[in-house]
């Protein structure tokens, strides 16, 4: 019989089932975890053994999901967001036998907004947002706020133990910088997100609440950035029109501009955990320091409960650290990114429990390219004099002009005369040298306070992915037994 008719044939015994060999052919590990896309085959009997056998097994996994709530940004990254879902990832999702209820966003917060009140969450195993890393937050803004106004909890306290979130959550990358499926799928590829969920992957993730004042301002689980960071997405918000080279330019710009931000920090170094951001070692699938510090942070979430802990023990761990700082930054994921392969903390982890606290000093020009410049480098980027990093579980930020007077007669009497300046300054804000502040970049979004309290919470929710895989001996083509 011609291949042709052949072909024809199999399709038609075959059409409607659920899940057919075409999209299982050819889904391959690759160096960084990805999987190639499937390409359409013929079934011959030895493909058709394959078939059920995996079919078998896919039976098997209780994880697999069976009903996705999918939001689809039409407006993310090239507007191609509804094409690549409707081409890629929905024959994909029909052929796994995943029932689906597909929601095309009709402005922003459509998706946070739906899941806070409307969503019949109950009816899903998981939802899944195309789009980029400001859909993703609409998501676990919605999801989170739910969960814990379902369970009775108080969002605006600081102190609140989050309840984590049952459903997990798919990212099909379709924004413009798509950072978070970077972070944990090691690749921007619909395709192979698609095949994390339809599979049930499961990787866990810390999320830090943001609060100001016991009000509760926003989630992150990448990137809190004060001073350089600030400014740069500040400038950029200006300069839209320009699309992602509007990055650059204000990078550029900013770097000139040379500000530093005076403030104190205060932070609960994370005690009782394996790992420091200096490691050689980075976050990877089946990460054993998030599995370790994971675990101690239940034990001791337990023991706090059971006030075995008192709180005036912790108060006492804090530490304070005043200063002028070029840029404070927290990195709860390593925020590498195809432009930053290293990203702004090589060795942080995806749920362990913390966040990893970088502190630039008041710097030449020269030097703080130096440290710009080791995000892309294989040097220690915290090896610098102005540079230092902790791995915390909280902190607070006060800028200079928001500091208590206790604060400031403190800061008076370690530096002196030229303080009274700045005092004066602070309480008449119309004089030209009034102590300059910069803004918190939160997951890409300007947050409207610059005293902020941060919080990590562990392990608060689930994404359908695996981490970053690391690429077995013979597909890491640098290693010599590959040859
Ligand atoms: N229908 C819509 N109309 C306008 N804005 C929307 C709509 N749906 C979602 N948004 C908003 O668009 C913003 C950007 O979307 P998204 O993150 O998907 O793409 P991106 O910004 O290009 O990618 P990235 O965040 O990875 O750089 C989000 O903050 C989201 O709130």
């Amino acid at each position: 019989m011609a291949a042709g008719k052949r072909l024809k044939r199999e399709k038609e015994r075959t059409a409607g089932r659920p899940l057919q060999c075409c999209m299982w052919r050819g889904v391959s590990a690759t160096a960084g975890g990805a999987l190639r896309s499937p390409s359409p085959v013929q079934t011959r009997p030895c493909v058709r053994l394959w078939i059920s056998s995996i079919r078998e097994q896919l039976t098997a996994t209780t994880s697999r999901p069976k009903h996705l709530l999918v939001y689809i940004n039409p407006y993310g990254g090239k507007r191609k967001g509804k094409h690549i879902y409707e081409l890629k990832v929905a024959p994909l999702f029909a052929q796994a036998g995943i029932r689906t209820h597909v929601i095309v966003t009709e402005y922003a917060n459509h998706a946070r907004d739906h899941l806070k009140t409307q969503a019949e969450l109950k009816k899903f195993d998981g939802v899944v947002c195309v789009g980029g890393d400001g859909m993703f937050s609409e998501i676990i803004h919605g999801l989170i706020w739910r969960t814990q106004t379902d369970n009775g909890r108080n969002l605006n306290s600081p102190e609140e133990t989050l309840l984590p979130c049952s459903l997990r959550i798919g990212i099909i990358p379709a924004g413009s910088t798509d950072c978070i499926c970077f972070a944990t799928v090691g690749t921007n590829d619909p395709v192979t997100s698609a095949l994390h969920i339809i599979v049930g992957d499961s990787q866990s993730m810390d999320v830090c609440s943001v609060h100001h004042n016991n009000t509760f301002l926003r989630y992150s689980v990448s990137l809190l950035g004060y001073g350089f960071y600030g400014d740069v997405l500040t400038d950029s918000e200006r300069k839209r029109w320009m699309g992602p080279a509007r990055y650059d330019l204000s990078g550029v710009k900013m770097f000139l501009t040379h500000h530093y931000y005076e403030g104190s920090v205060s932070y609960l170094p994370a005690r009782d955990i394996i790992g420091t951001p200096r490691d050689p070692g980075r976050c990877r699938s089946g990460c054993s320091v998030c599995q370790h510090n994971g675990e101690k942070h239940s034990e001791s979430a337990e023991r706090y409960k059971m006030d075995i802990a008192s709180e005036s023990e912790s108060d006492m761990e804090w530490r304070t650290i005043r200063g002028k700082f070029l840029a404070i930054n927290a990195a709860s994921m390593s925020c590498a990114c195809p432009r930053s392969p290293k990203g702004l903390s090589p060795a942080a982890h995806l749920a362990d429990g913390t966040t990893d606290l970088i502190l630039v000093r008041k710097c030449s020009r020269f030097d703080f390219l130096r440290h710009l410049l080791r995000h892309t480098s294989k040097d220690d980027q915290f090896d610098l004099n102005f540079v230092e990093v902790h791995r915390v579980r909280r902190f607070c930020f006060t800028p200079r002009h928001c500091q208590s007077d206790s604060d400031l007669e403190l800061d008076l009497r370690e530096n002196g005369k030229r303080q009274i300046f700045s005092q004066i300054c602070r309480d008449h804000p119309a004089c030209g040298c009034t102590p300059a502040y910069s803004s918190w970049n939160c997951d890409g979004e300007i947050l409207t306070h610059t005293a902020i309290d941060v919080r990590v919470h562990c392990q608060l929710i689930k994404l359908f992915a695996r981490g970053i895989e690391e690429p077995t001996v013979f597909e890491d083509l640098t290693n010599p037994c590959a040859i």
